[in-house]
Parts: structure tokens; C-alpha cells; sequence
């Protein structure tokens, strides 16, 4: 557990980077530091490991005071990830990686086996270890950031915006293997992001700064999106607040339809029996295996000659599917909104077709989530 009690930094300048922060960061659990630039979230960060000194307040580490420790030891002990990965560029990824345990005094052997064994955990190939770091793309270069950190196994592990130089898509891969990792480890992570959507995704917890360097509000990330406490946070956190707390809402809660799904061996009037004549929009067609093929619209069955098996018309694209065990509301919805039918395909972990959510079911769940 890490508090901050009433800790303030104020510049020689005068600049108030952090104004008495109150705070308890919890063991094993991810933390994020969210706020607009300038609000002291890299200040308050750098407090836990001295790279900060307050000039009011206490630091403690489970309990203790941090300024009664030795900073290089205290250092040694924290993990520190930065943006750009701040890696040696004269040294290979392995060697960069074995840093800190080599300053701990391991042998060097056991010092690379166990970085070694970080760059799997981390999902780098054995082949880069002897790559310097200006041959390893941006995303990788991230990965050896954290396997450096994580090293000599401390508890606690510090990330000062890590994925913030890399794009979109490299950017969610670092993520989710970021949650992985953390489901295994159990560190006590605090994490700086400018990202409230980094924020939502990885915390357990999270604190918005304000600028001033003032804490608006720490919380879990439901209860922040549910429920900001004043016009900074609600503006801070985007007008979509209400589509994004979707996704603390598991779509296994939708009650899914099977009787207009139809098999592409089907014939065109067993699809009108729900379809069409039967008073339903759209009819999806699954393979044999209960794959999705495609959309068939009412009006379409009805042009068709019967006899015709449903998999030879031309179907509309079933756009992309959510999971019915794994995935959220905000994932069904998203589906169905991209749908040509306006309906959302539901799946198995395999890919195989559930069932289907029609606008009217997603609209009662969304209703339930209102109230
Ligand atoms: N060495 C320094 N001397 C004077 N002012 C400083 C110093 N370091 C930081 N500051 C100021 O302290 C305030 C807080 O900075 P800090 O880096 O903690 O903010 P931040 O929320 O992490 O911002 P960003 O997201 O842009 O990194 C800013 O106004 C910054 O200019």
C-alpha cells in the first residue's frame, strides 16, 4: 500500500505541481494518474520512488516513511517504465533487461536467464535478444521497457505514460498484454496517462488530477464513469460517458434469439416463416459449422424464388460479432450499431453463432443499465 499524506511540491519558481495530495494506492491492484497536461500526475508519480522530493507531506510505503530510506535502494526495489521505454542504446535488449538485477549483484548468468525468461513473459522472440534497442520497433522497445522494470521481481512498478509514443493498434496489443501480465504478477501498478480510456481499460482505480495539480476524484472506474463529481470530471472523461460504462455490463445479460437464424442448406420459405411473411426484418445465415455467412433482409426473401437454399443468395456482410460469455453491452451495441441489419451477432470462443440480439432486446438492456 502506498499513501500519500497531504504530499505537495512546489517548484522553487513558485509552480504548485501538486497541491497536498491525499491518496492510498492499493497492494496488488493497478492505479491510474489521469488528467490534462500540467496536473501533476508525473510529479505525484516520481514522489513514490524520490525521483521527486515533497516539499510538504509524507510518502509511505506500507507504512513507512520513504525518507527514511536510501533512494538508490528504494529505486532498485520500484519498477520504473517511461514513455519511449528509456532504454541503453549501447546495450543489446538482454542486457538492458538484466540491468537491475546486475546492479543488485546477481551473476551475470543468472542475470540474463532471468532476462531470458522476462522477454517470453513480455512476448519478445529469443532472436532479439541481442538486438540493441534502435533495431527494435517502437511497441517492442515498450516490451523491453517493462520486462526491465520488472526484472528483479519488485512489488511495485511505476508507468509514466508507456504506451503513449506508439499507435493505436500497438497501443491496444501493450495493453491487453498488460492485463495479462498483471493477472499473473499481482504488482501494485500506478500508471500515468493522459488517455481516459487507457484509464478505464487498465484500472482498478482512478485518480483525476485537475490542473493546479489538485485531485477531483478517485475512483473506481464505473463508479467515475456513473458518477463524476463535478463539470471538470464530466468534461475531463468525454459527453460518451454513458456508451463507455456500457462496457461494465456483460452482454451474457442479453437474451438472444435463434429463430431467425437459418442454415445455408435452408430453403427460402423456411426463412419466411419468421422472416417476412413472419413479421422479422432479417434472417442470418450460418454455414455448417454455424459460422456466420450474412445477412438476408426481409424484402429480398420475398423477391426470391422458393427452393432457392439460403446460402446461394447474395447475402449483406454480417459486419463483426461479439462474445456472448466474454464480451460487454458496449460490445454488443457497437456490433449492432455497425450491422447492415441494425442487430448484433452473438458467438461462441469459437466463432460459432449463439444467437442474434435484435434492437428491442439491446434497448430493454440498455434501460436496465438506466436505471
Ligand atoms: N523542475 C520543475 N520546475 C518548475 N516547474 C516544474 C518542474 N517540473 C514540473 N514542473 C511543473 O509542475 C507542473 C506539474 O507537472 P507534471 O509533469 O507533474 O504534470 P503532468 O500532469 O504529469 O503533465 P504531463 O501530462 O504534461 O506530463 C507543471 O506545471 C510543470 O510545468
Amino acid at each position: 500500500m502506498i499513501t500519500f499524506e497531504g504530499a505537495a511540491k512546489v517548484y522553487p519558481d513558485g509552480t504548485v505541481a501538486v497541491a497536498g495530495l491525499d491518496l492510498t494506492v492499493e497492494t496488488a491492484k493497478t492505479t491510474v494518474f489521469v488528467g490534462p497536461s500540467g496536473s501533476g500526475k508525473t510529479t505525484s508519480l516520481r514522489m513514490i520512488n524520490r525521483m521527486v522530493e515533497p516539499t510538504g507531506g509524507t510518502v509511505r510505503i506500507d507504512g513507512a516513511d520513504i525518507r527514511e530510506q536510501d533512494p538508490s535502494r528504494l529505486r532498485r526495489s520500484i519498477g520504473y517504465v517511461i514513455q519511449q521505454a528509456g532504454l541503453f542504446p549501447h546495450r543489446t535488449v538482454l542486457d538492458n533487461i538484466a540491468t537491475v538485477p546486475l546492479l543488485l549483484g546477481w551473476r551475470r548468468g543468472k542475470a540474463r536467464a532471468r532476462a531470458a525468461e522476462l522477454m517470453e513473459l513480455v512476448g519478445l522472440e529469443p532472436a532479439q535478444a541481442k538486438r540493441y534497442p534502435h533495431q527494435l520497433s517502437g511497441g517492442q522497445q515498450q516490451r523491453v521497457g517493462v520486462a526491465r522494470a520488472l526484472a528483479a521481481d519488485p512489488p511495485i512498478l511505476l508507468m509514466d505514460e508507456p504506451f503513449s509514443a506508439v499507435d493505436p493498434i500497438v497501443r491496444t496489443s501493450l495493453q491487453d498484454e498488460l492485463i495479462r501480465l498483471q493477472r499473473e504478477l499481482n504488482k501494485t501498478i500506478v500508471f500515468v496517462t493522459h488517455d481516459i480510456d487507457e484509464a478505464v481499460r487498465l484500472g482498478d482505480r482512478i485518480a483525476v488530477f485537475r490542473p493546479g495539480g489538485e485531485l477531483a476524484q478517485y475512483d473506481t472506474p464505473e463508479r467515475l464513469l456513473a458518477e463524476p463529481v463535478d463539470g471538470f470530471v464530466e468534461s475531463f472523461i468525454g459527453y460518451d460517458r454513458g456508451v463507455r460504462r456500457l462496457s461494465f455490463f456483460p452482454a451474457s445479460a442479453l437474451s438472444l434469439r435463434e429463430d431467425v437464424v437459418f442454415d445455408d442448406e435452408d430453403r427460402v420459405e423456411r426463412a419466411l416463416t419468421t422472416v417476412g411473411d413472419g413479421g422479422e426484418p432479417w434472417a442470418l445465415v450460418v454455414d455448417g459449422d454455424r459460422l456466420p455467412m450474412g445477412w438476408v433482409s426481409a424484402a429480398q426473401l420475398l423477391r426470391e424464388p422458393t427452393g432457392v437454399p439460403l446460402g446461394t443468395l447474395e447475402l449483406a456482410p454480417y459486419g463483426h460479432t461479439f462474445d456472448v460469455g466474454t464480451d460487454s453491452l458496449r460490445a454488443a451495441l457497437d456490433a449492432a450499431v455497425l450491422s447492415p441489419a441494425g442487430r448484433a451477432v452473438g458467438v461462441d470462443d469459437e466463432g460459432r453463432v449463439v444467437g442474434v440480439v435484435s434492437q428491442e432486446d439491446l434497448g430493454a438492456a440498455l434501460w436496465s443499465v438506466a436505471e
